[in-house]
């Protein structure tokens, strides 16, 4: 697939490219061709109107009689001739060719674009008519959707069975079809998908109204006059319902009671669910606590290390406890474009590990694609690998290789650890280096919107600044693993993000990082 990394979506331009030109060939011929029929159709009109008018005297003129049986012969095998189907047969075959040697998206590149779409919409709240508008965040980035823009984006929720989002999209739809003057979608197709999705989600009156509507504008449409009879049932089933919880006889609780009930308050933002967080983290609507930030610190980092004496790193604290530190204009442009340009023919949808079974394997909460970079592969790849070991005061010895990620947009990698925890069937037990003790994550562009990388139950938000490098242990000193590590890559809103990962192993860390007995960092 194709969505999942921008950069693999650069390649459907140009397959775009090519359709347009053979597009815009065949109809320039096609064009050429109707102008000589029109002309064959203006003479052969003019003259068959004068003939009409005196048939004996048109045809006692020899010019005449000629012309006409120059036309009934010459003139219309021309004609046959400039239809001969070869043109649209050439175009069909061009297309097919394309289409075996192009890079085409497919049906579920169309589905994950759209699911993407969704995940945007509900992680950063954006409104639906003014996405359908372009408009993201208030930036004017597209040309508006149509009514069958939109009516598409439905149905590609429909096939998901997610109603809520099928029923957001159709009344999107419903209300462009209404302002369109070229329709690009019949308001009975909208109407069928809208009244359904309007009943799944519990709305049956909507629904019915709905299904009414439609089918005085298609009075014999076979499903809208069956999903009538059943709405009708259900409305008179709940009345019933509620007749007899009226007079007493019914133990049925209210729906508004139920939720009294299950609705659990929640006042504090320690008692959010993680997910909510989460979120809320990469909207950017929660942060740290004043008192916590105010400790943080911007510094050069200098220690014994020669290197450092002479370019001291550029060090910002973003979290204490745990320490997750920034280190800022770590990597250069030109090592950038190396590990990308590297990476790029390479990426494959980045997996996870199976927690129970151990295999890799594709996952929704994980949507990116990634390749994997070995030091001798170019000496950038080198001198970046060493700079990890400058800033981190650890071995590389024992490190996976450098990770490069290319997020397509709505790509995301829900809460997760990096390090493998305690009972886990894990793949890093067949390398013998250990658990993964830190990592450091290397960003290689800068996201216009969304895309930060979040820590839920530290509340910290760290976005995405091309050149920088994000550091912290995930594990304590005595090997154990540290639970407030856990975090988010939030999804791409616009733009491409591109990070590379370095994830130091324990193995050849034991005189760089002395070891512990509790959970204690320092
Ligand atoms: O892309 C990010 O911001 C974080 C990526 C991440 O957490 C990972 O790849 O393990
Ligand atoms: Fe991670």
């Amino acid at each position: 697939e194709v969505y999942t990394a921008l950069a693999d979506m650069e390649g459907l331009l140009e397959t775009e490219g090519v359709l347009i030109q053979s597009l815009s060939t065949f109809i320039n011929a096609q064009e050429d061709m109707l102008n000589q029929l029109k002309r064959y159709h203006a003479d052969f009109s003019r003259e068959h109107a004068k003939a009409s008018q005196d048939a004996q005297t048109y045809l006692s003129n020899p010019i005449n009689a000629y012309t006409l049986v120059k036309h009934l012969t010459t003139d219309w095998k021309d004609i046959e001739n400039l239809l001969d189907d070869n043109k649209m047969k050439e175009f069909q075959n061009n297309v097919s060719f394309y289409h075996s040697s192009l890079k085409f998206p497919t049906d579920e590149d169309l589905n994950g674009a759209a699911v993407a779409l969704m995940r945007l919409q509900d992680t950063y709240k954006l409104d639906t008519s003014a996405v359908a508008k372009g408009l993201i965040n208030g930036v004017q980035y597209s040309t508006a959707l149509t009514a069958g823009d939109c009516f598409e984006l439905g149905r590609q929720s429909y096939n998901n069975k997610d109603f809520y989002h099928t029923v957001q999209w159709m009344t999107e739809a419903l209300q462009r079809y209404n302002e369109e003057t070229n329709k690009t979608i019949t308001k009975a197709d909208i109407l069928e998908y809208l009244a359904f999705s309007t009943y799944m989600e519990g709305n049956v009156h909507s629904a019915l109204e709905m299904t009414n509507e439609l089918l005085t504008l298609v009075p014999n449409h076979n499903r809208a006059m069956g999903n009538k009879v059943y709405y009708l049932q259900d409305i008179a089933q709940k009345d019933l319902v509620k007749k007899r919880g009226e007079d007493g006889s019914a133990d049925a609780v209210s729906l508004s009671q139920q939720l009294v009930v299950t609705e659990k308050k929640v006042g504090d933002i320690d008692e959010l669910p993680e997910r909510e967080l989460y979120e809320r983290l990469c909207r950017g609507e929660v942060k740290m606590s004043l008192a916590k930030e105010s400790k943080l610190k911007c510094r050069y980092l200098h220690n014994e290390n020669p290197f450092l004496f002479l370019a001291p790193f550029k060090v910002e604290e973003a979290s204490l406890s745990p320490k997750i530190l920034l280190f800022h204009n770590v990597l250069s442009d030109a090592e950038i474009e190396t590990i990308k340009h590297l990476a790029q023919p390479r990426l494959k949808r980045a997996t996870v590990q199976n927690y129970k079974t151990g295999e890799l394997e594709v996952a929704s909460y994980r949507i990116s694609k990634s390749a994997w970079l070995r030091e001798e592969e170019h000496p950038h790849i080198a001198t970046v690998v060493k700079r990890v070991e400058d800033m981190t005061g650890l071995t590389c010895e024992t490190a996976e290789e450098l990770q490069v990620v290319n997020y397509g947009i709505g790509g995301h990698y829900e809460p997760h650890f990096d390090f493998a925890r305690r009972g886990e069937t894990n793949a890093f037990k067949s390398l013998g280096t250990g658990n993964r003790i830190a990592t450091t994550l290397f960003y290689m562009s800068d996201v216009p919107q969304g895309g930060a990388t979040v820590f839920p139950h530290l509340r910290v938000a760290l976005y995405p600044q091309k050149g920088t490098a994000a550091f912290w242990h995930n594990l304590y000193r005595n090997g154990e693993g540290d639970y407030r590590t856990r975090h988010a890559a939030c999804p791409v809103l616009t733009g491409s993000k591109w990070v590379s990962n370095k994830w130091l192993h324990e193995r050849g860390q034991e005189l760089l990082r002395k070891c512990g007995l509790t959970v204690n960092e320092d």
